[in-house]
């Protein structure tokens, strides 16, 4: 790398939009519902109860495939882990005959999404003699899209599903702008961000108002406890929502550092995206604090400190150590002590036997920082890295493993010592989330023009050293973005760790797909995303 004297280079940093949220969830009152809180738990309670006992009820292999997918579409499903799994187990091991490509789609999906190996020849009845799919499916949506769905869940090498993806992708663009309600919006959301990339609370909002008689399982207890489980967890997010805002206004109005992007709402839905359910509420906080930190390390260090402030403020972190404190320039002093305080603060929230969590959420926020310092370097010496420089660090700093500790931090039992070493030491599902974060937010920065003065991307690295156009250089991000995919559908099926938790940490590539979709960065863009966050958080289902 050429040594010039740039540790003293002012950062002219681009000003981001101040939050589209403000002190909303600080003031928030929630809508009145017909319902008092209390009457609206014991309501989901007894339809709980009431569903449970469909599982028993089903008289087929096809009906409790249609349960399940019901369930898991509205969103419900985590109510039900025992008996899906129970269901799927059953199914998985019984013989399937069906000539219906919907059927057996839908079950290769299911099997697949539950971590069972299913062979991708099970779709080979519905090819002709050359291995193409006979023609009289491609006027049939529902099975076009049930067979796109399955495809999704494709892994490395799996040609036979490459080419069920395209075809069925074809076909649904064809016909999309003929089908009818709610098919058509459904294949049109499948477009976007297939519903395997997709996060899971946002196919909730949208099938929930979809559900209707015309579904094979159709049953108004189901629809209702979706309903009233989705305001009830909302109520809990709001009350979140709240409580994490103040926390984030005080940390803004201590550490004064106005080039920061003040993204409370987005970091939680970042968080929420990962673990929704009530009783996650701790893994949950923990992380939407971890990235709020993050976001504001990452600002520091790409947009506005002088390259020996960087060194100064990566070495404190390294150190961890309070009294490093009159080390650093004053301007980042008291965001230091915010860190080591908040950090103090995780660790209470820990029971005795979890407190070996502590080493590891401050090691992998040590290793971010790291990371973006490497970058710092590089951008403050203009300095464009090999392809696989820049792949080996830029992946660490977007936060795959900072993901996948922070969700596991506040996590119960389930999260044991063993999967926080898997967690860390670079496992296939971490890895691939970050490479999925990396690649996303790249080419949303791409597509923007914005001429980040922080180090060249992943983008800008390919075309130099491939001398190819951008066009070249997108096409082969995308790519790498569905190789990921690809590890991640594998992963479901090594059983390295409990599926839940490889669950949580792929959720993160879901996030990601979400904000960052289109080429579009939700994140600093918020407002292009606030109308979405608003179904999340905001507007509650109408009962
Ligand atoms: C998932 C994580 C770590 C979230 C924390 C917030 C953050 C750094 C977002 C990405 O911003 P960016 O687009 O400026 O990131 P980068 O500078 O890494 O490209």
């Amino acid at each position: 790398m050429a040594s010039i004297n740039c540790s003293a280079v002012p950062r002219l940093a681009p000003s981001f939009e101040p939050s589209v949220w403000g002190d909303f969830f600080i003031n928030h009152t929630p809508d009145t519902l017909q319902i008092s809180d209390e009457k609206m738990t014991e309501r989901v309670n007894q339809l709980k109860l009431e569903v449970s006992g469909l599982f028993g009820a089903c008289k087929n292999a096809v009906e409790k495939l249609n349960l399940v997918d019901a369930l898991q579409h509205l969103g419900i499903d985590h109510h039900f882990e025992e008996p899906i799994a129970i269901t799927m187990s059953s199914i998985h091991n019984a013989e399937f005959i069906s000539s219906s490509l919907h059927e057996v789609a839908l079950r290769f999906r299911l099997l697949r999404q539950h971590g069972f190996c299913v062979s991708a020849d099970e779709f080979s009845k519905f090819k002709d003699e050359g291995g193409r799919f006979v023609n009289d499916i491609t006027n049939d949506p529902k099975s076009l899209l049930s067979l796109y769905n399955a495809a999704n869940l494709l892994t490395h090498k799996e040609g036979q599903l490459e080419e069920a993806l395209l075809f069925s992708r074809h076909h649904l663009e064809v016909m999309q702008c003929n089908l009818e309600s709610p098919l058509a919006e459904q294949v049109e959301r499948a477009l976007k961000i297939p519903l395997q990339r997709n996060v899971k609370r946002e196919e909730a909002i949208h099938y929930i108002p979809e559900y209707s008689v015309q579904d094979e399982m159709y049953n108004a207890a189901i629809l209702e406890l979706a309903k009233l489980d989705f305001n009830c967890l909302q109520r809990i997010h709001q009350k979140e929502l709240k409580a994490i805002s103040m926390w984030s206004k005080n940390i803004f109005e201590d550490i004064k550092l106005d080039y920061a992007r003040d993204r409370m709402v987005e970091c939680y839905f970042w968080a929420y995206s990962c673990v929704y359910e009530e009783e996650y509420a701790r893994s949950r906080i923990v992380l939407a604090k971890l990235l709020m930190l993050t976001s504001i390390l990452d600002d520091t260090f790409d947009e506005h400190a002088t390259l020996e402030e960087c060194r100064l403020l990566a070495k404190a972190i390294e150190r961890w150590d309070e009294t490093d404190v009159s080390l650093l320039p004053e301007y980042l002093q008291k965001f230091f002590l915010q860190i080591i305080s908040n950090f103090k603060e995780f660790d209470k929230l820990l029971e005795p036997h979890e407190k070996y969590r502590s080493a590891y959420i401050r090691k992998v926020f040590q290793n971010i920082s790291k990371s973006y310092l490497q970058e710092a370097e590089w951008s403050h010496h203009d300095y464009t890295p090999s392809f696989d420089e820049q792949v080996n660090i830029s992946v660490k700093s977007a936060g795959g493993d900072l993901v996948a500790i922070g969700a596991l931090f506040g996590l119960g039992d389930i999260a044991t010592k063993e999967i926080f070493k898997w967690a860390i030491t670079n496992s296939g599902t971490v890895r691939a989330c970050g490479e999925i974060s990396r690649f996303m937010d790249d080419l949303a920065d791409f597509k923007r023009g914005r001429n980040k003065i922080d180090v060249a991307t992943t983008i800008e690295c390919y075309m130099k050293e491939n001398n190819v156009t951008s066009e070249v250089a997108l096409a082969k991000i995308v790519s790498f973005v569905d190789d990921a995919w690809k590890t991640l559908n594998q992963e479901l099926f090594e059983r390295r760790a409990p599926l839940k938790i490889v669950k949580i940490i792929t959720n993160f590539a879901r996030s990601m797909m979400f904000l960052y979709h289109d080429k579009r960065d939700g994140y600093t863009n918020s407002k292009e995303v606030k109308g979405a966050l608003e179904s999340h958080f905001v507007k509650h289902i109408p009962i």
